[in-house]
């Protein structure tokens, strides 16, 4: 466990305020870093026997506070062959079976773990409808976790859409039927006052990675309330099985607030709070007895990523706890790097610079304002012009219309950096008639919205028109690949952030690319625990964004992707993972020293491998 001393702080610190980053009080650093030092004091509570971290106080309480009595014991038997984190099915061996009490317990056949795949992947194959494969897979992360994460990391481009988009969506809506077992930590109003005590209850101590939701807006399907589990249970198989974070440092959350889903209220197998959501000061208080509570029980560096809550909460979330801790917004900042990452290879594509050209985004919400602030953000360190300057050449039409400066008054805070001046302008299709934007970016959370018009539209003007259309799952996607490549006349270069199996147009094969946040979040969180960092800073999902873009290859362009595959994710990620520690340690924000000196190998090292391990 690394310690920091004084010193190091204070050139932390130093280093910092000396490059003139702002963006964190040197105020709240200061007091958040000293909260650091001692790491093995985590807020005040003593470390024990020589760098054992006392993560619930248990040691350190006195008489007449309470504690969680955890013990600990050796699994054996039958107890062994039902502890997923143990349990190797038939790939225990003769002598585990001996010395572990498992003689009868399992038929004489030893396999090994490369049969047990196969095996599975071929029953798996026999299931037709995707929810089945979903429960099937749940099923075995919930039996034996190790093989559930070496089909994953093995099949990637089979299996990312079963755990995760487009079938997690139709897990989430059904969640309260396919329940069974928690694979997460469910914390509602009931449990107000008392979320330090709940997040005790789980049984991991060494968490590094949380995602939360509050289930507001999960994927483009809305308020599904606490079923909203899905999510973070889905993303969290992906931080390991994409960027090797060990399964036992993950974290799904699902705070339940209530939901205004009407349906679900009247749902009888409906999970939740039958109550409508909590909102303003009592959802900010339950948020930050939360945030709080996370802080105290797991440390300075606990890496909390938000995921599908409301625009509303979403900004305003990121906005108020990125100072004071490690958080990371996926929706508005992680689909924003995913995409930036595209449109910088694409270039290879279309040419020019990306201040060459001009971006029409449907939907502003917080992946369309996300991804828009990011490339101005790009495009202003890239010209030395002013941010300001460069979000002039970025356009958004929302639910009203293009955004424009005579909507002002009226417009939420995170949409008037993009009210340009302009006449009103009431439709998608006019807007880029009037526009003539050479990237369409689908962010509206509403399917099939990028009509045949809009795509002839963009194709009359451009060679090779970019069309991305990411809002998820697939019944959500502003269009299909087909669509987009026959009304493009195979013209298009496309995007979408659930996938579209390749299509063929007039005897060519269109491989689209699927512009998901999966690439970016696994590794980029990878590189954030690595190197121990403290805070999140934009230029480090920049950095992100270069690891990916560059890992497109010749060979990929040449098929008009503008993504590498997915099969090679825990390459991609390491990359990513290096790009943003490097970031950290430039921006004096790791805490994790001294830097390893070759940050891809230090990435690498540090992934979970699911191989089975012998017991003695
Ligand atoms: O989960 C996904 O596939 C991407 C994402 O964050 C979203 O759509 O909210
Ligand atoms: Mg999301």
């Amino acid at each position: 466990m690394m310690l920091l001393n004084r010193p190091k702080i204070l050139r932390l610190l130093v280093g910092r305020r000396e490059r003139g980053k702002e963006f964190i009080r040197a105020s709240a650093v200061m007091g958040s870093a000293l909260e650091e030092m001692p790491n093995d004091r985590v807020n005040g509570i003593d470390a024990v026997g020589g760098g054992v971290r006392d993560v619930y106080g248990e040691d350190s309480a006195t008489e007449d506070q309470f504690i969680t009595p955890w013990t600990f014991s050796v699994a054996s038997g039958y107890t062994l062959l039902r502890n997923p984190r143990h349990n190797k099915g038939l790939a225990f061996t003769e002598k585990e079976r001996d010395a572990h009490y498992l003689r009868g317990l399992l038929p004489p056949i030893v396999l090994s773990q490369e049969i047990q795949e196969k095996k599975f992947m071929h029953m798996l194959r026999q299931y037709q409808v995707p929810l089945q494969r979903y429960m099937a897979m749940m099923d075995l992360q919930e039996m034996n976790e190790r093989l559930f994460y070496k089909l994953l990391i093995d099949h990637v481009e089979e299996l990312l859409p079963v755990v995760y988009t487009p079938t997690v969506g139709e897990a989430c809506q059904k969640y309260g039927s396919i329940f069974k077992r928690p694979q997460g930590i469910f914390i509602s109003l009931k449990e107000k006052g008392k979320i330090q005590e709940v997040l005790k209850n789980w049984p991991e101590r060494n968490i590094q990675v949380i995602v939360v939701t509050d289930g507001e807006r999960i994927l483009g399907l809305g308020d599904l309330g606490c079923q909203g589990m899905g999510i973070p249970v889905g993303k969290l198989s992906l931080y390991t099985a994409l960027g090797g974070v060990r399964p036992s440092a993950c974290l799904p959350i699902t705070l339940d607030v209530g939901t205004n889903n009407e349906k679900l209220l009247n749902d009888e197998f409906y999970i939740g709070l039958r109550h409508k959501r909590a909102t303003g000061q009592e959802y900010a208080d339950f948020l930050f007895e939360f945030m709080s509570a996370v802080k105290q029980n797991y440390g300075e560096r606990i890496l909390i990523q938000f995921e599908d809550f409301a625009n509303h909460n979403a900004f305003e979330l990121l906005e108020k706890y990125r100072t004071t801790h490690l958080v990371f917004n996926d929706d508005i900042q992680g689909t924003a790097s995913v995409v930036l990452a595209g449109l910088v290879a694409s270039l290879k594509l279309l040419g020019g610079t990306l201040a060459d050209h001009t971006f029409l985004f449907l939907g502003a919400g917080e992946a369309g304002t996300g991804i828009a602030e990011l490339i101005a953000l790009e495009m202003s360190k890239k010209t030395n012009a002013p941010v300001e300057e460069m979000r002039k050449k970025i356009w958004l039409v929302d639910s009203k219309g293009l955004v424009v400066r005579s909507r002002i008054e009226s417009l939420q805070q995170f949409k008037k950096p993009w009210a340009h001046e302009h006449k009103p302008v009431k439709t998608l299709l006019e807007a880029v008639q009037a526009i003539k934007p050479t990237v369409l970016i689908g962010t509206s959370g509403v399917g099939r919205t990028f009509t045949q018009d809009v795509i002839e539209a963009m194709a009359s003007f451009n060679k090779k028109p970019l069309i991305l259309a990411l809002s998820n799952p697939t019944s959500q996607s502003e269009c299909t690949a087909e669509e987009a490549y026959t009304w493009s006349k195979g013209r298009a270069i496309f995007a979408s952030g659930s996938p579209f199996d390749p299509v063929e147009h007039d005897g060519k094969v269109f491989v689209p690319g699927q512009a998901n946040n999966a690439y970016i979040f696994p590794g980029f969180g990878l590189g954030l625990i690595m190197c121990g960092a403290i805070r999140v800073h934009d230029d480090m999902l920049l950095a992100a964004s270069e690891a990916l873009a560059a890992q497109v290859t010749d060979e990929h362009f040449a098929k008009g992707l503008i993504y590498p595959p997915f099969k090679d994710i825990r390459k991609i990620s390491s990359h990513i993972a290096a790009n943003v520690a490097a970031k950290a340690y430039e921006l004096g924000l790791a805490s994790r020293l001294p830097q390893p000196r070759d940050l891809v190998k230090y990435a690498e090292s540090c992934m979970y491998s699911p191989m089975y391990r012998f017991y003695r």
